[in-house]
Formats: structure tokens, C-alpha cells, sequence
């Protein structure tokens, strides 16, 4: 028999779930639904007209491991291939990276003597904690904070300045309450299998997913890509998969129509908006986990408690744009530590990996100053009360004294991106399995995908909406 699948969500997650959808012949219909005007969710570039793009939301793309293939295979089906900009490992916006500690930039260690010398702002060769570590005895908790197992296994000042800072740039989150297992499974796994996180890292410790690589994919591993874009931003990907399912004959999409209330019914669903009711045999839901939670039926309270424990943070993004090269340092950007500014998270040189965005004629340089994060309500205040001015001042403030540039923007904007990325904290796994549990135990026709479960990246999420696509073949 043939079925409808409803998608609740039209992020990357939800168009990449509707995309393998529209490819599986058991699903004689998708409806889409979105609550804004627009899809892609944090995917999202303005074009100027005079040429130069800006990211609000995440920017270059990893190609590797199982996920990065998939994304670039997906990029190479919806004929994007021309459009891609690819930053090799050997580029500068790869090698040098910068962080901001007791009022300096500090340049991470690249290369082998950056490892072997005393490198500031450590305070002793970086190997030494690399080779303590393979000695030091495995962990037996079920799971740890980042910072703990860090602490434990590299030292304290490793965790203290470059993990803090990583957790900041990736989770724009506190390591000292984030979970290692779930953040990090590579590095949890690898003390589990190995003993050790270098031994782990050198030996491997089990296989990920097989996704074959498309022409694209082989070409990003063959040239060493570290990361890439598209030429006329991010937001490339996500018009190209709404212009797909618009082409296809069995996919209904709505925008402006959030989901109020979902109720059980039959073996399916009743899905009611504000203006009407759709049915579903199968939902979806690529919602944030705590939006999910709100529209479950109060039968599902369990699962409803266990979703709004999964919490977000929001994260201010202040684009600017500048005239002339003004950067005294060149890379990829830098990260300042929770002790030195909990504020202010990072500053990203957006012109030095994709000159390609900068406005035609004479040169720019574009930088994007990412605030708040778990610390916007402590620094900030509500969100609802804080005002884009009070953000742009303090973006310009910290590029004069991080990077002593007197000049004004010629341009900025500020997007203030509401619960943005989900925050894995200590025993994330044990309510996904929770979760999970409930979801099977009760029979419910319901798949979870997205930034709030396994993983926050954008290859991850396009991989989570595959995924629960092709776990449908047979059972819808
Ligand atoms: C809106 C702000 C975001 C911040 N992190 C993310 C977003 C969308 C998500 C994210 N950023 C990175 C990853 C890792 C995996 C990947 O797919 O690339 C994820 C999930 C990478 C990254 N982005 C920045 C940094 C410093 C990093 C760490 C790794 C690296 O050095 O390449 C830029 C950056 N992003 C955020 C901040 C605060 C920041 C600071 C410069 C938050």
C-alpha cells in the first residue's frame, strides 16, 4: 500500500529527509510543512548586489568521513558541482589558526615543531600531554563532561584554554557541562577501544556508514579539501533541494504553516495547524526537540519531558565588512577562551577562505564576531531585551582590541539566531535512549532527525534526514 509521510521542519534536515523520500516508491505523497516564510533554517547568505555574500549561519562545509561524502554526493545530484568552492588543508585559512588569550593572538601549532616547542599561550611542549596521555588509565564512567575527560587525560590547561575555545566554536557551549560521548565519540570510543584517544586516533576504532563517493567526493579527497562553500553562499543548497521537491509530483510544501498539535489516530497521525488538518501515516519530524515536545499529545508527556531536556543556545552574529586588507594575522579566524571573555566567542576571517564572497572592485575583508552561546543570558541578558546596537558595538570593540583595527565597517548586519544549537550536555545518550525506548515501546510512527539528537553539524543533519528516508523503505 502506498503511503504519506509528513516532514515537520523545512531546515537542511527536513529538505535532505524529503529529497531521499522523494526517491523511495513507497511513498505515494510528502507534505512538507514549514512554519517561517523561508527554508533552510540556519542556512542563510545575503547576496549583495554588488556580489559579496554573508553568512548568518554556518559557512564552509567539511568533506570528509561518511557525512561530508554524502553532503557532496547530494551537491553533485542537484548540479551544484560548478558552484562549489573548495579550501585545500594547505591554504592558510587551514593552517593557521588564532586564539585570543591575555590579550594576544596566539597562533595554534600546525606542523610537528609547533608540537615539540613551548608554544604559547601553553606552558609546556603540547607532546608531553600527548604522550602522557597514552599512559594514563581509562576512564570508567558511563559518560563525562568534555572538560573532565580533557583534564584527565591531556591536563588541565589543554581543556582550560583549546577545548574550552573548540566548544565554543563548535557547540558555541561550556565543555564544563557538554558530554564528551555525545560530543565527541570519536575521542569517548577511543579511550573505550584503545585506552587511549592518540592510540585510538592512530589505530581507528570501528568503521563509520558506507556512502560511496560521488565524482565530487573522490575529487574533494584527492585535491585535500579541508572545507568548502558554494559561490553564491550556503543557501545555495537549500534552494536547490526546495527547486527539486517542487519539480517532483507527489511532494506538497507549505511554508508559513507551523504545526499546533499533533494527535494520534488509527495507525497514522492527525497533524492540525492553524488552518486546517493533514494525515500522515508517518511523521518526520525534523523539528527542534523541544518544539516536537510542545505539539505531542499530552499521552506522550513522557516522551514530551525527555525532549525538553534536550536544551539550545542562542548565538548573536555580527557580519562586517571592511575596506582594504585589514587583518594583522591571516587564517581561518580565532576563538577566545570562557576565562578571557565569556561574551565574545570567536571571530571568523570569512575573506581569507572565500575571497570569492567579497563584494567586485576594489578589496574588502569580511569577519563575522559570534556572541553569546551558553553565555548570552548571564553576559546579554533576554533575548527579547537586547538590542542588535548593543551587539554591533561590542563585534567592533572586540575587532579594535583583538585585532587593533581603528577603521569603521563600511557594513554590517546582526542576526540574532534564536536556539540555534542544541546543547548535548552530560547523559545526552541515556535520554536519546529514553527517547528512543518510548518511541518503539509505543509503537509510534515517528522518526527523529536533526541538530537535536546525533550530531549538530550540517553533514550530520543532511545525513539524519537519509537516514530516516531509506529506515522507512519497508515499513511505510
Ligand atoms: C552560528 C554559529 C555556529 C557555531 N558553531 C556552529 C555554528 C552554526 C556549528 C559548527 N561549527 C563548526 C562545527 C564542526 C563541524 C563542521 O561541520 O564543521 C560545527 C558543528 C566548525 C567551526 N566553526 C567555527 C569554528 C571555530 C569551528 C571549529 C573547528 C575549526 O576550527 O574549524 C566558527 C565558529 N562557529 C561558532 C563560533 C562561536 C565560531 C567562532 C569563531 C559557533
Amino acid at each position: 500500500m502506498q503511503k504519506t509521510v509528513a516532514v515537520l521542519g523545512g531546515g537542511i534536515g527536513g529538505l535532505s529527509a524529503c529529497y531521499h523520500l522523494s526517491k523511495n516508491p513507497q511513498v505515494s505523497k510528502i507534505v512538507l510543512l514549514e512554519s517561517s516564510g523561508r527554508f533552510g533554517g540556519w542556512l542563510h547568505s545575503t547576496r549583495r548586489a554588488d556580489g559579496a555574500v554573508f553568512e548568518h549561519g554556518p559557512r564552509g562545509l567539511r568533506p570528509n568521513g561518511a557525512v561530508g561524502r554524502n553532503t557532496l554526493n547530494m551537491v553533485s545530484e542537484l548540479g551544484l558541482e560548478k558552484e562549489v568552492l573548495p579550501v585545500t588543508y594547505d591554504h592558510v585559512a587551514s593552517k593557521n589558526r588564532f586564539l585570543y588569550v591575555g590579550g594576544q593572538l596566539h597562533k595554534m601549532p600546525s606542523s610537528l615543531s609547533g608540537v615539540v616547542r613551548t608554544v604559547p599561550p601553553f606552558s609546556r611542549p603540547l607532546i608531553l600531554s600527548v604522550l602522557k596521555e597514552m599512559v594514563v588509565a581509562r576512564g570508567e564512567e558511563e559518560d563525562e563532561t568534555v572538560h573532565s575527560f580533557v583534564s584527565r587525560r591531556l591536563g588541565a590547561e589543554l581543556a582550560d584554554i583549546a577545548i574550552d575555545c573548540l566548544c565554543r566554536g563548535v557547540f558555541a557551549g561550556d565543555c564544563r557541562e557538554l558530554s564528551v560521548r555525545s560530543c565527541f565519540p570519536l575521542l569517548f570510543d577511543a579511550e573505550r577501544a584503545r585506552g587511549s584517544i592518540v592510540l585510538g586516533m592512530m589505530l581507528g576504532s570501528g568503521s563509520g556508514p558506507d556512502v560511496p563517493p560521488s565524482a565530487l567526493a573522490s575529487r574533494a579527497q584527492r585535491e585535500r579539501w579541508a572545507q568548502w562553500s558554494l559561490q553564491k553562499g550556503m543557501q545555495m543548497l537549500p534552494d536547490a533541494l526546495e527547486e527539486w521537491l517542487r519539480n517532483g509530483s507527489h511532494v506538497q510544501i507549505h511554508k508559513h504553516t507551523a504545526v499546533k498539535e499533533l494527535a494520534t489516530g488509527g495507525n497514522g497521525w492527525e497533524i492540525k495547524m492553524e488552518d486546517g488538518t493533514v494525515k500522515a501515516d508517518h511523521i518526520i519530524s525534523a523539528l527542534p526537540a523541544h518544539a516536537l515536545a510542545s505539539a505531542l499529545p499530552p499521552a506522550a508527556q513522557p516522551l514530551s519531558e525527555q525532549l525538553r531536556k534536550i536544551s539550545m543556545v542562542t548565538v548573536a552574529v555580527v557580519n562586517l565588512e571592511y575596506e582594504g586588507s585589514i587583518l594583522p594575522v591571516i587564517g581561518f579566524g580565532h576563538l577566545i577562551p570562557s576565562s578571557e571573555d565569556r561574551g565574545v566567542l570567536g571571530v571568523v576571517y570569512d575573506s581569507v577562505p572565500f575571497p570569492e564572497h567579497n563584494r567586485t572592485g576594489a578589496p574588502t575583508t569580511r569577519l563575522t564576531v559570534m556572541m553569546g552561546g551558553a553565555w548570552f543570558q548571564e553576559v546579554f541578558g533576554s533575548v527579547e531585551e537586547v538590542t542588535e546596537k548593543c551587539f554591533l558595538d561590542r563585534a567592533t570593540q572586540a575587532v579594535s582590541s583583538h585585532l587593533r583595527v581603528s577603521a569603521q565597517p563600511l557594513w554590517s548586519s546582526v542576526a540574532i539566531l534564536k536556539d540555534c544549537i542544541p546543547q548535548y550536555h552530560l547523559g545526552h545518550w541515556k535520554r536519546l535512549e529514553n527517547i528512543r525506548h518510548y518511541i518503539g515501546h509505543h509503537n509510534l510512527p515517528l522518526t527523529l532527525i536533526g541538530a537535536s539528537y546525533d550530531g549538530v553539524s550540517v553533514n550530520d543533519v543532511i545525513f539524519s534526514g537519509r537516514k530516516a528516508a531509506q529506515g522507512l523503505v519497508g515499513e511505510v
